[in-house]
């Protein structure tokens, strides 16, 4: 880096320059007691110390951006005004970024009266102390005295043209938030190829001279009105140079006091619409706030996703705005890498960020996203333990046992019934298949309802939200109430012992929880006092689990009543038989014997159906 000074500056200057490290010890053979700091911030964007010399004068030195320092001279202070100006542009031009420089002395009365307010501000512990010693620090840098300006060099890193290149290649648009001068900023656009002979630029900026005018006519709200006023001009003319030319890109660059005016409410949409058609976008002179809010607009006003990056500490807001924040560590401290999602050591490292490892992570999530990556459980190990021995075994030991479809008498009555084992007909693959099918939805189905029902808001009274160890708890009452719900819809012969072990098996889950939450957590472990506190006093939990254990029986019942109401198999229609009370009705019997696996060909029964079959169709149509 390389300092230069501007050429006309007063060699007074040279005993104060030298002053802004902080030590207050000497210089040029003379010492300067360093009274007090106002510190530099993003937002103030001027630094200042207040020294006393030798001979007991006290002085006042101030550092800052020329938005800021111009307004703070005194009528008598600007005798070097115009000639620092166009030196600096000169810089700026040269993409070097400028300080500048002023004085004043202060008296004793002056400088007693500040101290006590500022010392007052910093020793509070109010809520508004940053605004309190802002407030003293404003009240002492009035009325300076030009000095002069400085200009460093402030490279950009390496490959950051090329980084940049690849980005907007791969489709990013990109808008550069910046602190910088304007003249600076459109002359880094340049060096990093966001900007481009034949772009034309759209320039939104309150340095016009009737705007001057009025602010040096010092009627405040006049100037405001005005600059208002100007602003939206100027974004409305943007528009209509955006929309007359189809071919060109355009390129928006905006100062920070123009955005002051183009972010208030109801002009925001109106410089988004304009933003959004230019190819690149440039804020200058935007303070750490402006960063924050630009950064939000985009994302609520286009809803795309947004990615800040940046290294200071003027960053932070924006970095934390935006959905992905990307912090630079180097030279500007720590405070932007602290508050980001992701940290890099420079800026073109971003390019393989994005285009290589977001790449792959977008490909893996797509394929993971409800794991995260994650083998986490989402049940306690117990809770899996028990499963298949206490919560779910016992009704389908019964079923398997117990069970009849249909009664002993209707057996009996309709031998062709025995054909469905001969043949077969229950033991198929696609049956099997069906039933897995018919687990594996219920299982989606009650993870995803109880993970939306219960995922975005208060779970209890005191607005806690749920944990893992509620949500695993929750959808495993939905799935001790499916599996045995379903088994009860399943089951066709109800004895006391089937409704003992289904209604039992649940009971048994809440008894479990009850008797495995009370023991230490660490045995209990996620699950303690899962349902006493956590649970039980829930209304969202009962509600939950009765609203998804129905919603997942639907389609299961839906299923069996469609079944058996519009492709009844052979046991179907004799338990139909049951259900009508049709069991003694000969005809209906004999319409059945004939719907069945396979005709029979010899015996009693067949010697009828034979003489049937002999009969005239239509004699025979009546009979039916
Ligand atoms: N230590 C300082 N003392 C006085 N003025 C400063 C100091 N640092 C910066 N400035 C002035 O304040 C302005 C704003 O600084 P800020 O840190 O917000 O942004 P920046 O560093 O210029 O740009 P960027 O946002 O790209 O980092 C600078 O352009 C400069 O003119
Ligand atoms: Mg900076």
């Amino acid at each position: 880096m390389s300092n230069k000074l501007a050429s006309d500056v007063d060699f007074k200057l040279l005993d104060v320059v030298f002053v802004f490290t902080t030590q207050s010890e000497l210089f040029l053979g003379r010492s300067y007691k360093l009274l007090s700091v106002l510190e530099f911030n993003s937002t103030r964007k001027r630094m200042s110390v207040i020294l006393q010399d030798e001979e007991g004068k006290l002085l006042l030195l101030s550092k800052g951006a020329d938005s800021v320092m111009f307004e703070r001279l005194a009528q008598d202070g600007r005798e070097f005004e115009d000639k620092t100006k166009e030196q600096m542009h000169e810089y700026a031009d040269a993409g070097l970024r400028t300080l500048v420089l002023a004085y004043r002395q202060l008296d004793e009365e002056e400088y007693k009266s500040f101290n006590e307010k500022f010392m007052a501000a910093k020793n509070s512990v109010s809520a508004d102390r940053d605004e309190k010693i802002e407030e003293a620090a404003d009240s002492i840098e009035r009325d300076l005295i030009l000095l002069g300006a400085t200009a460093v060099e402030d490279k950009l890193q390496n490959g950051v043209p090329e980084c940049i290149d690849k980005l907007a290649q791969a489709g990013i648009k990109i808008w550069v938030l910046t602190g910088d001068k304007m003249e600076t900023a459109i002359n880094i656009g340049y060096a990093c190829s966001l900007l481009r002979q034949g772009m034309k630029q759209i320039i939104i900026t309150l340095d016009r001279p009737e705007i001057i005018r009025l602010e040096k006519g010092g009627n405040k709200d006049a100037f405001a009105k005005a600059s208002r006023d100007s602003v939206i001009y100027q974004i409305n003319e943007g528009k209509k140079l955006l929309s007359s030319s189809s071919t060109e890109s355009f390129a928006l660059i905006i100062d920070g006091k123009s955005l002051a005016y183009a972010l208030e409410d109801d002009v925001k949409n109106l410089f988004l619409q304009l933003a959004v058609g230019c190819a690149s976008v440039i804020c200058c002179r935007s303070s750490p706030k402006q960063k924050a809010l630009v950064t939000r607009l985009v994302k609520a006003g286009t809803g795309k996703v947004t990615l800040g990056i940046g290294d200071g500490a003027n960053d932070v807001g924006m970095l934390q705005e935006a959905d992905i924040g990307v912090g630079i560590s180097g030279a500007e401290g720590m405070q932007a890498v602290m508050a980001s999602d992701v940290a890099i050591a420079q800026f073109r490292f971003l390019e393989r960020l994005l285009l290589v490892h977001g790449h792959w992570c977008y490909q893996r999530i797509s394929s993971m996203a409800y794991a995260s990556f994650s083998g986490q459980p989402a049940y306690n190990d117990w809770y899996l333990s028990l499963y298949n021995v206490f919560f779910t075994s016992l009704p389908v030991i019964a079923l398997g046992v117990f069970d009849q479809d249909v009664s002993a008498r209707l057996c009996l009555k309709f031998p062709m019934l025995y054909q469905e084992g001969v043949q077969n007909v229950l033991f198929s693959w696609l049956r099997i298949l069906g039933w897995m099918f018919n687990g594996v939805c219920n299982g989606v189905m009650i993870f995803f309802f109880c993970t939306t029902a219960l995922q975005h808001q208060a779970f209890r009274k005191g607005g806690e939200v749920v944990d893992f160890a509620v949500l695993g708890a929750t959808m495993y009452t939905c799935v001790v109430w499916v599996v045995n719900c379903q088994m009860a819809l399943s089951v066709s012969y109800f004895t006391l012992i089937q409704h003992i072990f289904i209604w039992g098996g649940i009971a048994l889950w809440y008894l479990f929880l009850l008797a495995y939450g009370a023991i230490t957590p660490t045995l209990s472990t996620s699950a303690f006092m899962v349902f006493v506190e956590g649970l039980a006093p829930a209304p969202s939990y009962w509600i939950t689990a009765l609203f998804v254990v129905v919603a997942t029986l639907i389609p299961f019942f839906t299923y069996s009543v469609i079944r058996m109401r519009f492709f009844p198999m052979y046991h179907n229609m004799i338990q139909w038989l049951r259900f009508d009370g049709h069991a003694d009705d000969p005809e209906y019997c004999q319409v059945v014997r004939q719907r069945s696996v396979r005709p029979t060909t010899v015996g009693v029964s067949a010697r009828i159906d034979a003489k049937l079959h002999s009969q005239p169709a239509a004699s025979r149509r009546e009979s039916s």
